[in-house]
Parts: C-alpha cells; sequence; structure tokens
C-alpha cells in the first residue's frame, strides 16, 4: 500500500464551488499520475453560509437558517448538475438528502434551545466537505475514474477541542492503516478539514484545516508531494492588488514558507508546512485556472538564488504602540509584562521593538483591538504610571506592517541597509523596525497611506520585480515628445534587461496637465493630452497634483518646457518628497540666492535634481565638470560653443546659406529654444555659461556675463517667433557680406563661451568669434558643440566633450538617462 509515489492533491473551495472550474478539477485527476489522493474543501462559501445557517437558528429566526442553509444546498446542486449525468445527479439528490437532513433537525434543536454548542456546531460545518466528496467522487467514477468517497473522520482521530481540533498521530495512523488498505488501484477522494473524537463526535481542525488534512494523509502515505490546487498562480512575491507586476515564487524553502505564514500569508498555516519538513514532502501551490503554469513548489531546498530574497508581504489594519520611560534602567523590565497582559487579553502581537536599555518599547497589535490592547498595557504599568516614570505614547493606527522575507538574508550584508534605503528613497518614515534573530526577515511598519508605495518600492528595490519611476512630464514638444517616443520604445527592454520600468502618469503643455495615476499610455499621451485642453479636462496647477504624484513609487517631475516661474513648481516638488530632472535651464540661472535655495530645498529633502542636459544637451559637460570638482582639480577655463543652434548658423553660413533661412531649418530640425531669439541673443549661451560657472561654485549671475548678442540687439525686440524670423531676411545680405570677409582671411564664425575664474574675479564673457583652422571651433559641423576643460591636470591637453549639442533625439536621451540614474540610486548594488 505505502509507495514513495503517493501524491497528494488538494483543492479548494474556489476550484470545487466555482460553476465551471470543477470539470477542470476532474480532467486534474483523471489525467494525473497513478497512485493519487485527492483531498477536497467545501465549495465555494459553504462553511461560511453553515456557520451563519447555525448562528440563524440560535438566535431564533429558523426560516432565515433554512435559506442559507438552502443557499448551500442550491450551489451544490447546481455545481453536480455540471459535472453529473441523469443517473449521477438522482443518485447525488439521496447523498445530499442522507448528508443535509441531520442537519435540518439540528438547526431545529438549536433553536428550540437557542443554543449551539462547538460540538453542534462542528457537525453542521463539517457538511460542506462531505458534499464536494459526493459530487467529486460520482463525477470521477462516471469519467471512468476508480474513485471512492472517503470520509476522513473514519481516520483522523483528534481531540475535543471543537472548532480547532489537534490530531492524535498515532490513533489517526493505526486507523489510516485499515482504511487505506483498501485504496489499492482507486483513487481516494476525501474530506479535508474534519476529523472525530474517540467518542465519535465530528470534529472541525481550523482554519487551513483542508490543507492540513492534506499534509497528515501526505505524511500517512509517504507521498512525495501535496498539491495544493487554487485560484492564484503560486505564492505571490507581493500582494497583486499593490504591485501590478507582482508574480509567482518559484521556489520556497520550508523555513520561508513558515515566516510567510507567520506573517500573515493566508494561504497556508504553519500548521500546514511543521509536518511537511518532518516527511520531506513538497508543496506545490498551483492554480486550477491555469494548470500549466508551474506554481511555486515549496521544499527543503527552496530558492536556489542566494541573492534573492522572495517576497515582501503587507499585513494593514495594525496599529503601534509605543510605552516611553523616563528612566533607564526600570526595576521590572516592561516588555515581558505588555506581552503577558496582551497574551491575557488575547490580543494578537505582530512585532514587538524594544531599545537596548529598555526605555522605549513599543508593539504593533491589530487595529481593532487598539483599545483593549491599551487597557490591558495600562492596567499591567499602573504603578509606573502613576509615578510617571512611564507614559502609553499617542497610538499611531492605521499603520502597515511591511515585510521583506528571505532565506539568504542574514547571510548576506547590507539587505537592512537596502530595505530601509529604499523605503527612506521614497519617502516614507519607518516608524518602527525588527529583525528577527533567524534573519529570514526583516520587517518596519509605514503609515497606512504610505502602504503601496512601501511595498512596491521594496519589491523593485530587491529585483522581485521592475523598479517603477512614476513620471509627471511637463512639455510635450521636441524634447517631451522625443522623450516619449523613447521610453514607449525602450521600456520594454529596460524591464527585461535593467529591471526597470518607467511608468507615465501625467503630461502637460502649456495648455494644461492630463494625470491618471492608473498611468498613461506613452504612445497615445500626446494625444490624449491634446484632447484633455480641447475638452477642458486639464489640471493647470501643476503643483495640485505632486501630493498625488508622491504617493507613487519614485516619483519624478521631468521638466521639458521652457516656461518660467518654473522653480516655484520644483520647490513644491521637493517639498511634496518629488524628485526633479530638468532640460529648462531658466531656474539654474535664476539669480544666485534663488538657485541656490533651490538646490538646498533638493538636498534638504533628500531629493535629485538632475539637469545634464541643460547645457551642451546629451554630452556629459555637467557630470564630467562635478567630478573635476569633487576629484580636487583646479579649473582654469572652461572654453567652448555652447550653442547647437549658432554652431549649425555658423556652419550654414559658412556655406553660403542665408541665415534667415538656416534660422528657420534649425528651428524645423528642433535645435532653437521656443522663441529662437534667445539662442541669437546670446542669451541660451548666458545662461549655459552662469550654469558651468556656478558648478565650480563661482557666484555671479546672469548680469556678470560680458554678452554681445549674434544679430544686432535691434533685432531683438520681436515677441512673436514668426515675425522674428522674418525680420531677419533684412539682415542677410550684410551677414553674407560679413562671412565672405572672413573666409577671405581664412576665418570661420563661431560664437563662443570662455569661463575664467580667476583670483581677481571671475571673468564670463560669450559672443562672436572669428577663429583660424587651427582652433578647435573650426572642426565643428551642424550643430555640433564642444566645451574644453583647461585644469591643472588637463593643462596641456584639455579635457574636450564634443558632439550634437542640440535637437529632440539626443537631448531626450539625455533626460531619460538622468531619468534612469533615479533607479540605479534606488537600487544600489545588486
Ligand atoms: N531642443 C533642444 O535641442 C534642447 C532643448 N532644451 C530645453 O528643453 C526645453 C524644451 O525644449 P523644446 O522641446 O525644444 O521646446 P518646445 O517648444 O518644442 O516644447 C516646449 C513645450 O513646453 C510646453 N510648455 C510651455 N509652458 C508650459 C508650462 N507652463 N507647463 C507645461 N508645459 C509647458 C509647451 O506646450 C511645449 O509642449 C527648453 O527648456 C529647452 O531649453 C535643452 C537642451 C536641448
Ligand atoms: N537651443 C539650444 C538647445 C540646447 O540647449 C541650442 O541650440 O543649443
Amino acid at each position: 500500500m505505502m509507495s514513495e509515489t503517493w501524491q497528494v492533491y488538494k483543492f479548494g473551495g474556489s476550484s470545487i464551488g466555482t460553476p465551471g472550474r470543477l470539470p477542470k478539477v476532474l480532467d486534474l485527476v483523471a489525467s494525473a499520475p497513478k497512485s493519487l489522493a485527492v483531498v477536497v474543501s467545501a465549495p465555494g462559501d459553504t462553511t461560511d453560509w453553515l456557520i451563519l445557517c447555525a448562528r440563524s437558528a440560535e438566535s431564533g429566526n429558523i426560516s432565515q437558517a433554512r435559506r442559507e442553509l438552502g443557499q448551500a444546498k442550491e450551489l451544490a446542486t447546481t455545481i453536480a448538475r455540471t459535472v453529473l449525468g441523469g443517473p449521477g445527479q438522482k443518485g447525488f439528490k439521496y447523498d445530499l438528502d442522507e448528508i443535509l437532513t441531520p442537519v435540518e433537525r439540528l438547526l431545529s434543536g438549536i433553536e428550540l434551545t437557542r443554543e449551539c454548542s462547538p460540538r453542534t456546531l462542528d457537525s453542521i460545518i463539517s457538511v460542506g466537505e462531505r458534499i464536494s466528496v459526493a459530487i467529486v467522487s460520482r463525477a470521477l467514477s462516471e469519467k471512468g475514474v476508480n474513485a471512492i468517497a472517503v470520509d476522513a473522520r473514519d481516520f483522523v482521530v483528534t481531540d475535543a477541542t471543537h472548532g480547532a481540533a489537534t490530531v492524535d498521530k498515532n490513533e489517526t495512523s493505526a486507523k489510516f492503516a485499515t482504511v487505506s488498505a483498501k485504496w489499492g488501484g482507486t483513487v481516494p477522494i476525501i474530506t479535508g478539514f474534519i476529523g472525530r473524537t474517540r467518542d465519535g463526535h465530528t470534529t472541525t481542525l481550523g482554519r487551513n484545516g483542508s490543507d492540513y488534512t492534506a499534509t497528515l494523509v501526505a505524511g500517512l502515505l509517504k507521498a512525495s508531494a501535496v498539491t495544493v490546487w487554487t485560484d492564484v498562480l503560486g505564492v505571490m512575491t507581493a500582494d497583486p492588488a499593490l504591485v501590478r507586476e507582482a508574480g509567482p515564487v518559484d521556489r520556497l524553502s520550508y523555513d520561508e514558507a513558515l515566516e510567510l505564514a507567520y506573517f500573515g500569508t493566508r494561504m497556508f498555516h504553519p500548521r500546514t508546512i511543521i509536518p511537511l519538513r518532518e516527511c520531506g514532502a513538497a508543496l506545490v501551490i498551483r492554480s486550477t485556472t491555469q494548470p500549466e503554469a508551474p506554481g511555486t513548489r515549496i521544499d527543503a531546498t527552496g530558492n536556489p538564488d542566494p541573492n534573492r530574497p522572495t517576497c515582501v508581504t503587507s499585513l494593514e489594519r495594525l496599529a503601534l504602540i509605543g510605552v516611553q520611560s523616563r528612566r533607564t534602567g526600570l526595576s521590572k523590565p516592561v516588555g515581558g509584562r505588555i506581552l503577558a497582559a496582551l497574551g491575557e487579553a488575547g490580543v494578537r502581537v505582530w512585532m514587538t521593538t524594544e531599545s537596548t536599555l529598555g526605555q522605549s518599547f513599543s508593539v504593533v497589535i491589530p487595529e481593532t483591538d487598539e483599545q483593549k490592547a491599551k487597557q490591558s498595557i495600562a492596567e499591567a504599568l499602573v504603578a509606573e504610571i502613576q509615578t510617571g516614570d512611564l507614559r502609553i505614547e499617542p497610538v499611531l493606527s492605521p499603520v502597515t506592517m511591511v515585510t521583506l522575507v528571505g532565506e539568504n538574508m542574514g547571510r548576506r550584508p547590507n539587505v537592512a541597509g537596502r530595505f530601509l534605503n529604499s523605503i527612506g528613497s521614497a519617502g516614507i518614515n519607518v516608524r518602527a523596525l525588527a529583525q528577527g534573530a533567524s534573519a529570514r526577515s526583516i520587517s518596519c511598519v509605514v503609515d497606512a497611506d504610505q502602504t503601496a508605495t512601501a511595498v512596491r518600492t521594496v519589491h523593485g528595490a530587491f529585483n522581485l520585480s521592475h523598479t517603477e519611476i512614476s513620471v509627471l512630464l511637463l512639455g510635450k514638444g521636441v524634447v517631451g515628445g522625443s522623450l516619449l517616443k523613447q521610453i514607449d520604445q525602450q521600456n520594454k527592454t529596460l524591464g527585461r534587461e535593467h529591471d526597470v520600468q518607467i511608468r507615465l502618469l501625467g503630461v502637460g503643455s502649456s495648455g494644461g496637465v492630463l494625470f491618471d495615476e492608473h498611468g498613461l499610455s506613452t504612445d497615445k499621451a500626446v494625444e490624449l493630452q491634446k484632447s484633455a485642453v480641447e475638452e477642458g479636462k486639464t489640471v493647470k496647477d501643476v503643483i495640485s497634483l505632486l501630493g498625488k504624484l508622491a504617493r507613487l513609487p519614485n516619483p519624478v517631475l521631468v521638466d521639458c518646457s521652457a516656461a518660467p516661474g518654473m522653480e516655484k513648481v520644483y520647490l513644491a516638488a521637493f517639498d511634496h518628497g518629488v524628485n526633479v530632472v530638468s532640460a529648462n535651464k531658466q531656474p539654474l540661472a535664476l539669480p544666485q540666492a534663488q538657485r541656490d535655495g533651490l538646490l538646498g530645498q533638493a538636498r534638504k529633502h533628500f531629493r535629485a535634481y538632475h539637469y545634464e542636459t541643460t547645457v551642451g544637451a546629451a554630452l556629459p559637460v555637467i557630470e564630467t565638470l562635478k567630478n573635476l570638482v569633487r576629484t580636487g582639480d583646479h579649473v582654469i577655463t572652461i572654453e567652448g560653443a555652447f550653442s547647437g543652434t549658432l554652431g549649425y548658423l555658423c556652419d550654414q553660413l559658412a556655406k553660403g546659406t542665408p541665415l534667415s533661412v538656416a534660422v528657420r531649418t534649425a528651428r524645423e530640425l528642433g535645435y532653437t529654444e521656443p522663441h529662437p531669439r534667445d539662442d541669437l541673443s546670446g542669451l541660451d549661451v548666458a545662461r549655459k555659461a552662469v550654469i558651468l560657472a556656478r558648478e565650480l561654485g563661482l557666484r555671479l549671475d546672469l548680469t556678470d556675463v560680458g554678452l554681445k548678442p549674434f544679430v544686432p540687439e535691434s533685432f531683438l525686440k520681436e515677441d512673436d517667433p514668426e515675425q522674428f524670423m522674418q525680420s531677419l531676411t533684412q539682415l542677410d545680405a550684410e551677414v553674407a557680406a560679413r562671412v565672405t570677409a572672413s573666409k577671405g582671411q581664412g576665418k570661420l564664425p563661431r560664437y563662443l563661451a570662455r569661463i575664467t575664474p580667476g583670483a581677481a574675479g571671475a571673468k564670463v564673457t560669450v559672443g562672436p568669434v572669428e577663429v583660424d583652422s587651427s582652433h578647435p571651433a573650426a572642426a565643428l559641423r551642424g550643430a555640433e558643440a564642444f566645451v574644453a576643460f583647461h585644469t591643472e591636470r588637463y593643462k596641456e591637453y584639455p579635457m574636450v566633450v564634443r558632439g550634437a549639442g542640440a535637437g529632440g533625439a539626443v537631448t531626450a536621451a539625455g533626460v531619460l538617462a538622468d531619468i534612469l540614474r533615479l533607479a540605479q540610486n534606488i537600487r544600489g548594488r545588486g
């Protein structure tokens, strides 16, 4: 009879009781390997209805009790009809009458006495599993499977703790040997959840009781595995309602599963795991609706990847109660007394923390037990509270306990660091923290409204899924539009190869912001935003959206506008805990105090402010300069052609293109500022020079820049971009003549900037220059820019950064790189 090859399948209520699923259950059993035992739960909500009907009878409402019993009967009849032929249905009707008639009698008795003892309740609720066995065994027989109905009460011997009975292993084993002797060549279909006392009273095994029966049977049969067929794909890496990317965990060790069970997963109970750990059978969780998916396997080996934790759990609706001492070294340590008092009051404690010298102690308990817990603690510590030596802190509620579980966590450094860093980077306040000695889990308590962000952030930070970056984009013009395309193109690869996903939450233009907390599709965002503007459905005040953005994982405001006044939005973003990535130079070129205030605010709130594209588009100009400065190099001069537009104009002029035509083309190519006057006035280059000079630590403003415009001042008054470009035709002949004359002298027109720190004060100049062929700027083509850093270390040969200095695609790539830097900072080392 006993054989290594036995397997146990357990089907839960959802698999049996959801119409349409039962045929799948039957197929799974029919196609299973030989030597299979099947354990079934009650169909759907049958157990709950049976409890309700007992309670209704107890309160004297027998007609209500009958209605509730009728519900159970109706479900049983409905599902039986889906899998049984005519004779089978007739036979099942007989079974059902036999099972339910005693229940009706019990209900009448309860109504008369107005009392339903735990023993009677067990008799009533035990019928759910018996109904399942009757249907499944009959339906399998009709399918040609040699199935036999087995009532587990015939071998599961328990004590008389009704509602949560304990199994007597020895007596059960002895009875099982007799019962199972008849199973040869058949598939036993066994009731889960129920047993019988030595003196013949029906008992139930408590929460997850059917799983327990399955593991018990597996142990008795020395089975190799128990497969629990349910309605999910397996143990998920996080609650899918909180983390869309959560997926099934492939492997778990028994200990990890136990840890999960202790931290509140409803999928299995410690009682289910412990017997399996003893007998060495694996527990496999699989989906009845997607049986081809491998599910989660729990065994002695567990997760083979030592670098990866398994999942993040979140236990919600909790309260955190803290007790503080005003003295160090209380004569009677408080922790043990608090726990004893809570234990006596029947309050479940999910987590405790104690400061090293015992001056503060906190407990995390169910929110619903807050009053009871406070009262028991107050009573236990009454003496010290009265003398003022101890104080109960205001209760924090509701809070959530977020736990990272992983077998190997204690064997690797920096798990706690990454856990806390990711939560801190998301701007979440950790209210309490605990890592157990088993080092299989680390838990923290956060405010309830931060639950989703905390779980998603930790989930992403440990590569359980992608790190999600939540983007609100302002500006969908040349740069913003290209950025949307690049995100759309790259997101799959970013997810697959870098574990990062960018999620677009909002897009804004001067017409307003379209924002959707559920995300916008990157390929449709431009049109959606446009229609929203036309329909008046956009939000005008972007600041009002920052609170919502801040609640999402790794929030970032991306400014691809050229709008003035954005500094107010950035300040509000930092205050809310939102990061900023910007291609907009204006906030950085504000008067020194304002610019410093902006950077200071970002630092104060530990937010990132990345702006690499404000000088030289995606060329690594700012990062290079920062590195020179950080490593202690001394910058002597920074010189370069900072404008892609002016570089392009110079190149075109040298080729004989009229100025007005070249400006129009530069605009069409996406090189110019929204108003090309900002380029031709030299203002754009002056802003860049100020940005770089300030990176050097120089204190100066735009007004300190010696600026000579590219075209005469008199042409720079026109506010309308079209009129402005039109007016430039008046300059075409004069400019062409000047360029021809300089070419005759072997010179080329360029527009250069120079920053010289100098002991006597910094000098910053920008303006047109005629260079000869030996000058580095002479070699520039098209919209190329270059920046040469002459430093102590790079005295002989300057460090030169050179390449396209303007254009939608390159700039958007630089903005995207800045966004992705946020993910690197969050994830840290793998
Ligand atoms: N085009 C380029 O090669 C480079 C541009 N930049 C900077 O990138 C920014 C965008 O440049 P482009 O895309 O070329 O300009 P663009 O004119 O094509 O796009 C600007 C966008 O900003 C939007 N906008 C204006 N006011 C707004 C507001 N208050 N809120 C939200 N959106 C608003 C406009 O509706 C438009 O969609 C500018 O600050 C520019 O200096 C930086 C490096 C290179
Ligand atoms: N208009 C600017 C765009 C980049 O900053 C330029 O031409 O350089």
